[in-house]
């Protein structure tokens, strides 16, 4: 088996412009990304650069324009299995309780509806829910429709997990706790996981390894940083430590132009 979860290799996805139909707009260039397995990898970089269209060919939602991408070695066909999804917007059902929208996954894998359901209240147990079950999404505050959102992935028990900016609508202590409890079930079990973040004390907190991007057009890997602080972490407490502070300035270093051009593009764009 190979070592890798996820390969992304010399990856390019070019769009239709949004803005006129006849020009080609290419977001993602010359983009390789491995992920080992048990491996946590954040990607980050300026807004708009090509984070979640990189991950969506990961997800095997989007089929790239050129490159390839293979799971534990094997050429990806069509949706990827073997992961799960997390979204920036909200993924649950309105319409279903908490541990309807989480057991809505195992029961399309074929699972009977009372095992289902009873495998559902445990992960909303593991991820802080226990009793809450019952409610509906409308019911539950934002940390709680994430926490329902987490349970529903891992409940799924995927051997990667995608995470496309899954807190980023959170106040930062909800988040901070969410963070850590995204730390303690990824220690349990290991799994790969791709997070794209457009924090950087996020992803440093969080990872054994961030990526920077390059401001788009043609985004691209411009840095790869090793993040060696011990774990387990707390990602308020890591944040104090002088290694912690030091590869934050070594990957801003980095990051800073490329974040001062997307502003800028940005900016011509609304113009
Ligand atoms: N289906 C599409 N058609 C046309 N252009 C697209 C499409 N999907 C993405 N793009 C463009 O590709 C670029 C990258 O988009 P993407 O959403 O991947 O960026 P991002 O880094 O995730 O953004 P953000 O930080 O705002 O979440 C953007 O300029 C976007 O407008």
């Amino acid at each position: 088996m190979s070592e890798y979860a996820l390969e992304l290799i010399d990856i390019q996805c070019t769009f239709r412009s949004k803005d006129d139909h006849s020009q080609r707009y290419t977001a993602v260039a010359d983009t390789t990304l491995r992920v080992s397995a048990g491996e946590f990898v954040s990607v980050v970089g300026p807004t708009g650069c090509g984070k979640s269209t990189l991950l969506n060919v990961g997800a095997g939602l989007l089929a790239p324009s050129a490159g390839s991408v293979k799971v534990f070695g094997q050429p990806l066909q069509g949706i990827n299995t073997r992961a799960g999804y997390m979204f920036q917007t909200e993924a649950l059902m309105p319409w279903r309780r908490a541990v309807d929208n989480v057991a809505v996954g195992l029961q399309y894998r074929g699972m009977p509806k009372a095992q289902a359901l009873e495998q559902a209240n445990q992960w909303l147990q593991r991820v802080g829910l226990g009793g809450f079950g019952d409610r509906y999404p409308h019911q539950l505050s934002g940390g709680m429709r994430k926490r329902t959102a987490l349970a529903q992935v891992l409940a799924l028990d995927p051997d990667i997990i995608l995470m496309d900016e899954p807190f980023s609508a959170l106040d930062i202590q909800t988040r901070q706790l969410m963070e850590n409890e995204v730390l303690d079930l990824w220690a349990a079990k290991r799994k790969a996981v791709l997070f794209i973040t457009h924090d950087l004390d996020e992803a440093i907190a969080m990872s054994d390894r961030v990526v920077v991007l390059s401001a788009g057009p043609a985004t691209r890997p411009i840095g790869e940083f090793v993040i060696d602080l011990p774990r387990p972490r707390d990602v308020a407490e890591v944040r104090t430590q002088p290694r912690f502070v030091e590869l934050h300035a070594q990957i801003w270093g980095v990051l800073r132009d490329e974040v001062l051009k997307g502003y800028a593009q940005q900016l011509q764009k609304a113009a």
